[in-house]
C-alpha cells in the first residue's frame, strides 16, 4: 500500500492555480491515487465568459480526467470551487468560504502565479509576491494545516550559475517593494523595474525570487516546503504520455517549428535543455507534501525538480528528435518544411532571421496581396520572433542545480511509493519522451486528427518541390543579372560551360571506347 496515497485519504486540500497546467495534473493524480480524499478546494476566478462551475465542468470532462472518473466516480462532489481573485485583497473570497477554508484545510499547494515574462511589475508582484504573503497569513490561521507547499521555479535564481536548494536573499526586501507599489504610479513603476530586477532576465523570475523570500520571512511556525521545477513539459507517463494543454515554454516553439514558421533559433546547441515532465513534478509535490507533514523538517526545505544534473539532454539533441518526429508525424498545413538551425552567434542568427523568417513571410504576404487576400504572415512571424527572443536567455545558458533534498526524499520513500510517485528523472528516455511530447502537441493542443497524416506528408512534399523550384529560379535570375552586368561573371560562366562541355565529351569518348 502506498503511504503517500494513504496520507491524502480523508484530507481537505487547498490548491491555488488548479486551472493551470500544473494544477490540473496535480488534481488528476490526487483523485486517481487517493480517491478517498475528503475535498479539494480550488481558488478560481471566472474567465473567458465562463462561470466557476463551467470551468470545473470543462476540466473534469477533459481527456486528462478520463481515468479519474473510473476510480473516483463522484469526483464532482469532491471538488469545491471557491470564487477568488488572487490579485485582490483577501483574494475577494466571501466570509463563509474563508471560514470554511480556515477551519478545514489540511494541506496547501500554492501553484497560482503569473508566468508571463513581460507582465507589469505591479501585477507580477501582486500575484507572485503579495498573494503568497496573503496565503501564508491565511495558512497561519488554519488550525488543521499540516503542510504548505509553495511552487517556485528553478530559474528564480537564474542570475547565479550554480544553484543550491537554499533560499537566496534578494537585494531589495519584498516588503519594501510591496509598500512602494502602493503609492507609486504605473509609469514610474515601469521606469524603475529594470533597475530593480538588475541581473534577472525578466519580471517573472525576479518576482518568483521575491516570492521565495516572502515564504522564508513569513513562515512563522508553519510546515513549509518550496519546489523549484525547471521547464515543465508534457506528461511522461501519467495519466498517459504527451499530455499538454498550453503554448507556454517549449510548446509554442514546437508548434512554430512543426508548422515551418520557425526554422532557426538563437540557442547554444550544447546548452542543457532542462525540461522536466509535468507528472514528475506532480509526483515530487505529493511526496513533499507527505514528507513535510509527517516528518516536519525543522527548516523550510527547497526541492529542485530538474533533469540537467541527473539525466542531461541538450538543445541540439532535442531539436534533432523533434524534427525526426515531424518526419514521421507532420503537423497539418505547414507553411514551410520543418528545419532546425541552432546558432549562438549574433550575426548568423540575424542572417537566418532575415533569410529564413522575414523574407519568406514578406514574399507570402505579397502573394496574398496579389491574390486579393489580407496579408498576415509578417505579423505572425514577428510575434513568433518576439517570443523566441524572450526565451533566448534560457536557450543560451546552462545552470547546475543541486538535488540533494530531492534525492534524499527519493531514498525515504518505500519501493511502492517510489513506483506510484516516481520522480526519478534518471529513468527518463529522452528520445521516447520527445516523440510522445510532439505527438501530444499535435493531438491534445492542436487537436489534429491522426487520419490527416498522409495528406500532411503530401503537403510537405509539395512544399519541398516549391522550395527547389523557387531556389532554382532565384539562382537563374541572379546569375542572369550578374552575367549581364559583370565581365568577370561572364568569364566564370564561359569557363564553367566549356569545362562541362569538355568533361561530357571526354566521358562520352571514354564510354564509346569501352564498348
Ligand atoms: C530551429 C527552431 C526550431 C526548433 C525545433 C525544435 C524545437 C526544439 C525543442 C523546443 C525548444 C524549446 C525551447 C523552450 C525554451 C523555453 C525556455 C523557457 C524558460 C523557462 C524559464 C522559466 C520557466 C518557468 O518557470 S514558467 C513558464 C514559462 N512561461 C512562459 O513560457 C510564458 C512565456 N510567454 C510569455 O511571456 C508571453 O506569451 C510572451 C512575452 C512570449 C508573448 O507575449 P505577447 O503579449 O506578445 O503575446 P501573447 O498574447 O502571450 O501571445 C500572442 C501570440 O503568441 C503566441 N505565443 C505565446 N507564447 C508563445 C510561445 N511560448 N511560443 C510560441 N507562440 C507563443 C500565442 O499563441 C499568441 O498567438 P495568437 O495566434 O495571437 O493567439
Ligand atoms: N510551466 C512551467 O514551465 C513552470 C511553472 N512553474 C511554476 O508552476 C506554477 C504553475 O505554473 P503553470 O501551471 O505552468 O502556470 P499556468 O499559467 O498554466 O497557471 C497559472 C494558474 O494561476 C492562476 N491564476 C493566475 N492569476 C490568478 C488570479 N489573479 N486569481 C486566481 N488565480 C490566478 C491561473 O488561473 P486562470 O486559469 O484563471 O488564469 C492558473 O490556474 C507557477 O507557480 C509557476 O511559476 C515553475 C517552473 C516552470
Amino acid at each position: 500500500m502506498s503511504m503517500i496515497a494513504a496520507f491524502y485519504g480523508g484530507k481537505s486540500i487547498l490548491i491555488t492555480g488548479a486551472t493551470g497546467f500544473l494544477g490540473k495534473v496535480l488534481m488528476e493524480k490526487l483523485f486517481r491515487t487517493s480517491p478517498d480524499l475528503k475535498v479539494i478546494y480550488i481558488l478560481v476566478r471566472p474567465k473567458a465568459g465562463q462561470t466557476l462551475q463551467q470551468r470545473v465542468f470543462q476540466i473534469l470532462n477533459s481527456k486528462l480526467f478520463e481515468k479519474v472518473k473510473e476510480v473516483c466516480p463522484n469526483v464532482h462532489e469532491k471538488i469545491r470551487a471557491i470564487y477568488a481573485d488572487l490579485s485582490q485583497n483577501d483574494f475577494a473570497i466571501s466570509k463563509e468560504d474563508m471560514q470554511e477554508l480556515l477551519s478545514c484545510t489540511n494541506i496547501i499547494f500554492h501553484c497560482a502565479a503569473t508566468v508571463r515574462f513581460d507582465d507589469t511589475l505591479r501585477h507580477a508582484v501582486q500575484l507572485n509576491v503579495t498573494a503568497t504573503r496573503q496565503l501564508l497569513l491565511m495558512a497561519s490561521q488554519m488550525p488543521k494545516l499540516e503542510a504548505f507547499i509553495h511552487i517556485s521555479t528553478a530559474y528564480s535564481n537564474c542570475n547565479l550559475k550554480h544553484i543550491d536548494e537554499v533560499i537566496y536573499p534578494c537585494p531589495v526586501e519584498p516588503k519594501k517593494i510591496i509598500d512602494s507599489l502602493e503609492w507609486l504610479d504605473d509609469a514610474i513603476i515601469e521606469e524603475i523595474a529594470p533597475k530593480l530586477i538588475r541581473d534577472w532576465p525578466n519580471i517573472y523570475t525576479y518576482t518568483k525570487a521575491l516570492g521565495e523570500m516572502v515564504v522564508q520571512q513569513e513562515s512563522r511556525n508553519l510546515n513549509i516546503a518550496i519546489i523549484r521545477p525547471s521547464i515543465v513539459g508534457a506528461t511522461w507517463q501519467e495519466p498517459f504520455p504527451g499530455w499538454v494543454d498550453n503554448i507556454n515554454g517549449p510548446n509554442g516553439l514546437i508548434i512554430a517549428a512543426g508548422k515551418g514558421f520557425l526554422r532557426a533559433l538563437k540557442a547554444a546547441p550544447k546548452a542543457v535543455a532542462d525540461l522536466i515532465p509535468v507528472d514528475t513534478v506532480v509526483n515530487l509535490m505529493l511526496a513533499v507534501g507527505w514528507y513535510t507533514a509527517v516528518h516536519r523538517p525543522k527548516s523550510t526545505l527547497v526541492y529542485h525538480s530538474t533533469s540537467g544534473n541527473l539525466n542531461p539532454c541538450n538543445w541540439h539533441k532535442m531539436g534533432v528528435q523533434v524534427l525526426a518526429t515531424f518526419e514521421k508525424i507532420p503537423l497539418e498545413r505547414a507553411f514551410r518544411r520543418p528545419y532546425a538551425n541552432f546558432t549562438s552567434n549574433n550575426f548568423t542568427s540575424q542572417y537566418w532571421n532575415a533569410v529564413s523568417h522575414q523574407a519568406p513571410a514578406i514574399i507570402y504576404d505579397c502573394y496574398l496581396r496579389l491574390t486579393g487576400r489580407k496579408p498576415r504572415m509578417t505579423k505572425v512571424m514577428n510575434q513568433i520572433l518576439r517570443t523566441a527572443s524572450m526565451l533566448e536567455y534560457f536557450l543560451n545558458r546552462s545552470w547546475e542545480w543541486s538535488t540533494y533534498n530531492t534525492e534524499m526524499l527519493m531514498s525515504e520513500l518505500s519501493p511502492e511509493d517510489q513506483r506510484v510517485f516516481n520522480f526519478d528523472v534518471r529513468q527518463l528516455n529522452w528520445l521516447e519522451y520527445i516523440e510522445n511530447y510532439v505527438l501530444g502537441v499535435k493531438k491534445y493542443l492542436l487537436k489534429e486528427d491522426m487520419a490527416g497524416i498522409p495528406e500532411a506528408k503530401q503537403h510537405l512534399k509539395r512544399l519541398r518541390n516549391i522550395h527547389y523550384l523557387f531556389n532554382t529560379a532565384l539562382f537563374l535570375i541572379v546569375w542572369r543579372l550578374l552575367i549581364a552586368r559583370s565581365q568577370m561573371a561572364r568569364n566564370v560562366w564561359f569557363f564553367i560551360v566549356s569545362f562541362c562541355y569538355k568533361f561530357l565529351s571526354y566521358f562520352r569518348a571514354s564510354s564509346t571506347l569501352k564498348v
